[in-house]
Parts: structure tokens; C-alpha cells; sequence
């Protein structure tokens, strides 16, 4: 099988060196990119065929991965709707742009829709998928077993929870930064150094996840395992619910969710 990406940005090259070790490709991935500067980057990297004719890469492939930014899907679309076919398989990674919207831009209609997300860079990417009802069996299966080299890959029901996960793991490792942060901060105003800080927080978001995927037992268990009555971690909970934590994060996801719905109104 074929494989052309197009957009070798962050999530483009990624997502081309996963796919890469995959069996299933067939020769090297195509990878296109519109910027001089980012092709030349890419040339010199030594891992893809880096493609300066988009319309030739298109012809050549079966699987055509879009990985621009939504606003540039548009332009994208108008200068490759001559030369894709109805036997490709279109998987779009971009974020708020609907199935229906890449169909009628390309006028195709086997489209995979994935949200995917940057840990992909260290193999440990988190996607969900869900196709156009033109996609076949076989043809998603192959889809998934792509995905699946970056990381996990799950399937989900409709494009609602692909613009729902969006909001959970498409843009989540921002928040667990954002938290990662908060701790950093309040390590050095303590007087730790700018390592010592690091250390301690990211020994400490390792060690936690790595307890939680081991076991059963639920977050707010191991909250209760960490949490001595009267005792330290107690204090930090408490004030965590006085100023209502949980809430502000559930509305920050719930943020993402609304623009990643309000996006695919708009492509
Ligand atoms: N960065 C992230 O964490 C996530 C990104 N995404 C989605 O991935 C997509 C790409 O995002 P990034 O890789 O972060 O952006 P990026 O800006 O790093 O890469 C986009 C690349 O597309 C190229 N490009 C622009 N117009 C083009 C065209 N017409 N033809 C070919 N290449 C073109 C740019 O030169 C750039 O290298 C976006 O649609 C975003 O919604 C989804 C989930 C997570
Ligand atoms: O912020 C964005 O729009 C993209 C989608 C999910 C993560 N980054």
C-alpha cells in the first residue's frame, strides 16, 4: 500500500515516522509539504520520499493523510480535487473539519476522520477514528492497524465523539502541561532549582500514571491511598475542591469540545 501525507508539520511527521515501520507500506511513505522551508527540513531528515509535484504524489497512492491546519484545508482541497480517485482512502487528522466537508472539497467519498495527539511523537499517541459508510471492513481495519503504529487508536461511533475526544485527548496533553506547570511553579517559589523542580514533577506524573494503569482502583482510590486523615495531601484536596478544580477542568474540556463543534460548522 501506498501512503502520501500531506502537511509535515508536527503531526504530519509524526505520524509519517510511525506509519513508516509499518508492513503494510509498501516502499517508502510520500510526504508533501507547501513550505520551502519545512521541505527542506524534511529532505534532510532521510526517513520519506519528500514530493515537490502534490498532483503526481496524489496519483501515485492509495492512502492520502491530511495534516494541515483546518484553515488551510480549503485552498488544500481545491488544488487536489483533480487528481484524487474514488478508490483512495482520504484519513483526515485535522481537527473541526467534518467528514461531509472533505467529501464534497474532494469529491470522494471513502473518508477516515482521526483525532490524534502529540505524545504520538514518542510513540505513545492516543487517536480515535470513525469513517465515511463508504469505507469498507477491511479498508478501516487497515486504517486502524496504520494509526495503531503512533500509539493507540480506538474507534468511535460517529464524528461527534471524534470532536469529543477533541476535547479529552486531542487537546489534553496541553492541560497536563498546564498542571505540570502550576507544579514547577510552586516547586521554585518554594526554592527548589529550575532541574530539581522539573525532576520532582515529572518523577511524579510518571510514577502516577504509571500506578494508575496497573490497577483497578480509580483515581479518587488513589487519591484515598495518598490522603492520610488530617494529613497533607488532605489540605491540598480540600483547597482543590474549596476552589472548585474539578469543575474548572471539566468546563476547559467541555471549551475545547464547543470549538472543535463550532469549527466544523465553519470548514
Ligand atoms: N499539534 C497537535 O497537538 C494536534 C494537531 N492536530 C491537527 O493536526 C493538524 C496539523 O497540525 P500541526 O502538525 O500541529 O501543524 P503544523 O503547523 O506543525 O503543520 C502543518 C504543516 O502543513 C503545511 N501546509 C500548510 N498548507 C499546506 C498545503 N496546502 N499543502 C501541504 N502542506 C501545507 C505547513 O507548511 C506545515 O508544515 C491540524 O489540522 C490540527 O488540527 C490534531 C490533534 C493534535
Ligand atoms: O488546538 C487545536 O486546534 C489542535 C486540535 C487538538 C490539539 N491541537
Amino acid at each position: 500500500m501506498k501512503v502520501l501525507v500531506i502537511g509535515g508539520g508536527n503531526m504530519g511527521y509524526t505520524y509519517a515516522k510511525g506509519m513508516s515501520k509499518s508492513s503494510l507500506i509498501d516502499g517508502e511513505i510520500l510526504i508533501y509539504d507547501a513550505s520551502e522551508v519545512q521541505t527542506i527540513k524534511l529532505k534532510k531528515k532521510k526517513l520519506f520520499k519528500v514530493c515537490n509535484n502534490l498532483q503526481k504524489a496524489v496519483e501515485e497512492v492509495d492512502v492520502i493523510f491530511l495534516v494541515v491546519k483546518p484553515y488551510h484545508a480549503m485552498d488544500l482541497f481545491d488544488t487536489m480535487k483533480s487528481s484524487v480517485n474514488q478508490s483512495q482512502i482520504v484519513v483526515s487528522l485535522m481537527a473541526g473539519v467534518s467528514i461531509e466537508a472533505i467529501q464534497s472539497g474532494l469529491g470522494i467519498n471513502k473518508v477516515v476522520r482521526a483525532m490524534p495527539n502529540l505524545p504520538a511523537k514518542v510513540g505513545l499517541g492516543m487517536t480515535s477514528y470513525t469513517p465515511s459508510e463508504e469505507v469498507s471492513r477491511i479498508e478501516l481495519l487497515t486504517i486502524s492497524k496504520l494509526l495503531d503504529t503512533t500509539g493507540e487508536a480506538i474507534y468511535v461511533e460517529n464524528e461527534m465523539f471524534i470532536d469529543k475526544s477533541t476535547g479529552i485527548s486531542g487537546s489534553g496533553p496541553a492541560y497536563v502541561f498546564y498542571f505540570m506547570e502550576s507544579m514547577m511553579q510552586a516547586a521554585l517559589k518554594m526554592g527548589f532549582s529550575q532541574n530539581d523542580s522539573k525532576v520532582l514533577v515529572t518523577q511524579t506524573f510518571e510514577g502516577a500514571v504509571k500506578l494508575f494503569k496497573e490497577s483497578d482502583l480509580s483515581p479518587t482510590g488513589w487519591m484515598n491511598r495518598v490522603a492520610s486523615k488530617g494529613g497533607t495531601t488532605r489540605a491540598a484536596l480540600d483547597s482543590m475542591k474549596e476552589n472548585k478544580v474539578e469543575e474548572l477542568i471539566k468546563d476547559a474540556a467541555f471549551a475545547a469540545f464547543d470549538r472543535a463543534v463550532e469549527m466544523s460548522g465553519k470548514y
